[in-house]
């Protein structure tokens, strides 16, 4: 008897999760970039489980995030922020969606490199303005002009960004084309480093 046709999506997911090994996938990148909802979905192709660290620091503190900034400053959230982040890399695989500011703490960032393989969801200031503004939960937006604070916190942190495995531009297209571009992603970067 022959085999059914294998679908393009599920030829994706096997291939993606093959060069994905034993790694952990860990997304990076600017608030309202789609690490989390993406992140999610990519997890659930891939079929392993999915953490997002700001979740994960709340769930621990039992403080939302707003709160650990006003009673602790964002000192004492990004040591925290490592500290979790270093525990949750050591197993795996897993996808990991990280808080924006994790990969631009040095420590955290050590803690990603050798945590597995990162990838940069890269997003203009419009489409990330166009997401956040909805939402008063960030707060490192409360200032009197978010849109410039996002600004200054994408020139500041779009080169340590750069430093990530893979880069995947964020567009505004459905979530489940974003996760897609993810996993392709994964596998040309196995298949060039096969060819290297
Ligand atoms: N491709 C997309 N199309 C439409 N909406 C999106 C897309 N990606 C994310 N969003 C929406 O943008 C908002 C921010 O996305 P999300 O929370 O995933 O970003 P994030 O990178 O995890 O941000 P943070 O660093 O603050 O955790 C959410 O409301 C989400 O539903
Ligand atoms: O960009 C940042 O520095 C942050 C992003 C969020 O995910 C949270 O981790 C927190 O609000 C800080
Ligand atoms: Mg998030």
């Amino acid at each position: 008897m022959s085999e059914p046709p294998v679908s393009v999506a599920d030829s994706l997911r096997d291939r993606a999760r093959a060069a994905l090994g034993s790694r952990n996938l860990i997304l990076v990148g600017l608030m309202g970039a789609g690490k989390s909802s993406v992140g999610r979905l990519v997890a659930h192709q891939l079929g392993i489980p999915f953490i997002d660290s700001d979740i994960e620091i709340e769930r621990v503190s039992r403080m939302t995030i707003t709160e650990l900034f006003a009673a602790y400053g964002e000192e004492e959230f990004r040591a925290l922020e490592a500290r979790v982040m270093k525990r949750l890399l050591k197993g795996g695989p897993r996808v990991v969606s990280t808080g924006g500011g994790a990969f631009i703490n040095a420590r955290t960032r050590r803690h990603i490199k050798k945590g597995g393989l990162s990838v940069w969801l890269k997003a203009d200031l419009d489409v990330l303005w166009d997401r956040v503004n909805k939402r008063d939960t960030r707060p490192l937006l409360k200032t009197e002009n978010p849109k410039q604070t996002l600004e200054n916190l994408m020139n500041a942190r779009y080169p340590v960004y750069a430093e990530a495995d893979l880069t995947v531009l964020s567009r505004d297209v459905r979530k489940e084309v974003m996760a897609d571009e993810v996993l392709r992603a994964v596998v040309e970067a196995q298949k060039e480093s096969a060819v290297s």
